[in-house]
């Protein structure tokens, strides 16, 4: 059933190439599906927004694993668990789309990238950029990481400070040198404040780019971006940079192609949006769980310098062997998953749980909800590193744990997460110990991406 067009999707309010998007649904679509429409015109936007693990909660509670919601500008159906995980996710019948599912939010400002991208042309472009992900580029960044946290964590080494934009602010000025292979100083702070205003705006409540407003700042940072990225690439496609602006310069496809200038430059503001925020709150939520649990900063650091001396981070070689620091970093992920709960939108009708699902919906899941499922993860909340050890793992459903998603669209930068997040922490924690003060337990906030609302104030105290 492909319902009438409501309203189409304009240009100017959702960007470029939007044409071929199914119309959207009368909301009497969803109607056989239980759940709740909220408030007016706004819909449950600020309960979810306000606590989404508790609205989550609440609604499965009251409708079940499947229910129907009202939020960010309209109907949408919530699916819940790891067999919904494994439909969406893996899609084997090619049901949704992940362009469609993220356009709303992310099609002004981050047209074309990957998850903007569906089947053939995503897998083609995918292709190309992973050669920026291979073992031999990553051996590189890590050697840029490396000097560039040495340097910060030794400026913050002593202090009481609020991590979270201090872990921000440090994860911008990584990405100058490993994704731009520019130095820190003014350029880098041009191009991180141009990319910070398209970050916000993304998620800003207007999405017209008036004056004055983040959407308005927004586009401007992106035109420089644009202009700023499109005329380094013929410098950067015959040097031989290591930076992975420079691996993707020189990528190129099947037919032996280069990528467009317009497709680097799209892939590019891309990737530093899916890697920065996400890399960011993943290690601060490590921060805060090793903070409370000073026992597995002791079984970190002494597993830390079996591999590397102390305040010498890891080399690429390295990484396989941090094995407990991996399982911490994974259980990070699953107690506060970067991206807690993503979009689809259905292509085909389709059934689930008993209901049938019409071409044209707006799908949502939720590694946040199935990560505290406590048929999967006995008492949830606790903070236990040894849930990731192989025999505790084995028998696990394969989409319990879903932080990087899973199928096609799965983060291509997961090996870069765990390896900025490792080499991090092996500086840290082998020459601080992170203290919090007695009974602190900030709160998160948990929509868009989540972050400590307070910052998270933390001491590095010298060993
Ligand atoms: C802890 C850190 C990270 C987390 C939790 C994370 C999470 C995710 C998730 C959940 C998706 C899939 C979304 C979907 O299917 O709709 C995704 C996709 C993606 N991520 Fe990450 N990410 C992280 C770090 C990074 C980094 C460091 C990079 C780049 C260096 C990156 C690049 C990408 C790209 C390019 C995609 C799109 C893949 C595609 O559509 O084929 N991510 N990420």
């Amino acid at each position: 059933m492909n319902a009438p067009a409501k309203f189409n999707w304009s240009e100017g309010r959702f960007g470029p190439d939007t044409a071929h998007w199914l119309p959207r649904n009368p909301d009497a679509a969803l109607d056989h599906i239980p759940g709740e429409d909220g408030m007016p015109v706004i819909g449950n936007t600020l309960e979810q927004l306000r606590d989404y693990p508790s609205f989550t909660r609440r609604m499965v509670g009251k409708y079940g694993r499947v229910y129907r919601n009202n939020s960010f500008g309209g109907r949408s159906v919530a699916l819940h668990g790891p067999e919904a995980n494994e439909l969406v996710m893996f899609d084997r019948e090619k049901i949704f789309s992940s362009e469609q599912g993220w356009g709303p939010v992310l099609n002004l400002l981050f047209p074309r990238g990957l998850m903007l991208m569906d089947f053939e042309k995503h897998r083609a472009d995918r292709k190309v950029l992973s050669v920026a992900f291979k073992p031999e580029p990553m051996r590189h960044y890590a050697d840029s990481l490396n000097e560039g946290i040495r340097d910060r964590v030794a400026a913050w080494s002593g202090k009481t400070f609020q991590f979270y934009p201090a872990i921000k602010e440090l994860t911008l000025d990584l990405a100058a040198t490993s994704f731009l292979g520019i130095p820190w100083g003014p350029e880098a702070d041009k191009v991180n404040k141009a990319f910070v205003d398209m970050v916000q705006a993304s998620i800003g409540v207007v999405r017209r780019p008036l004056p004055f407003t983040a959407m308005g700042r927004g586009v401007k940072g992106r035109a420089y971006l644009v202009d700023y990225f499109g005329k380094m690439v013929p410098e950067r496609r015959d040097g031989a940079g290591e930076d992975i602006f420079s691996q993707i310069c020189r990528a190129r496809d099947d037919d032996g192609e280069y990528l467009t200038t317009g497709a680097i430059v799209d892939h590019m503001n891309f990737l530093m949006m899916a890697a920065h925020d996400t890399i960011t709150s993943s290690i601060t939520t490590m921060v805060y769980q090793l903070a409370k649990h000073p026992e597995w900063q002791d079984r970190l650091r002494e597993e830390m310098l079996s591999v590397a001396p102390a305040g010498e981070g890891v080399g690429h070689n390295g990484l396989g062997e941090l094995e407990l620091t991996e399982w911490a970093f994974k259980e990070s992920l699953r107690l506060v998953p970067p991206v807690p709960s993503f979009p689809r939108r259905a292509l085909k009708d389709f059934e689930y749980g008993g209901y049938r699902i019409p071409a044209g919906t707006s799908v949502g899941v939720s590694p946040a909800f199935t990560h505290m499922m406590e048929e999967h993860w006995p008492e949830p909340e606790k903070f236990d590193p040894m849930r990731f050890a192989p025999e505790q793992a084995r028998e696990r459903h394969k989409y319990a744990w879903v932080p990087f998603g899973g199928g096609a669209h799965m983060c291509l930068g997961l090996h870069f997460a765990y390896m900025q997040a490792k080499i991090f922490f092996h500086h840290v924690v082998t020459t601080h110990r992170i203290v919090v003060r007695d009974g602190y337990a900030p709160e998160w906030q948990m929509l868009p991406i989540p972050r400590p609302k307070d910052g998270l104030t933390v001491t590095f105290e010298p060993l």
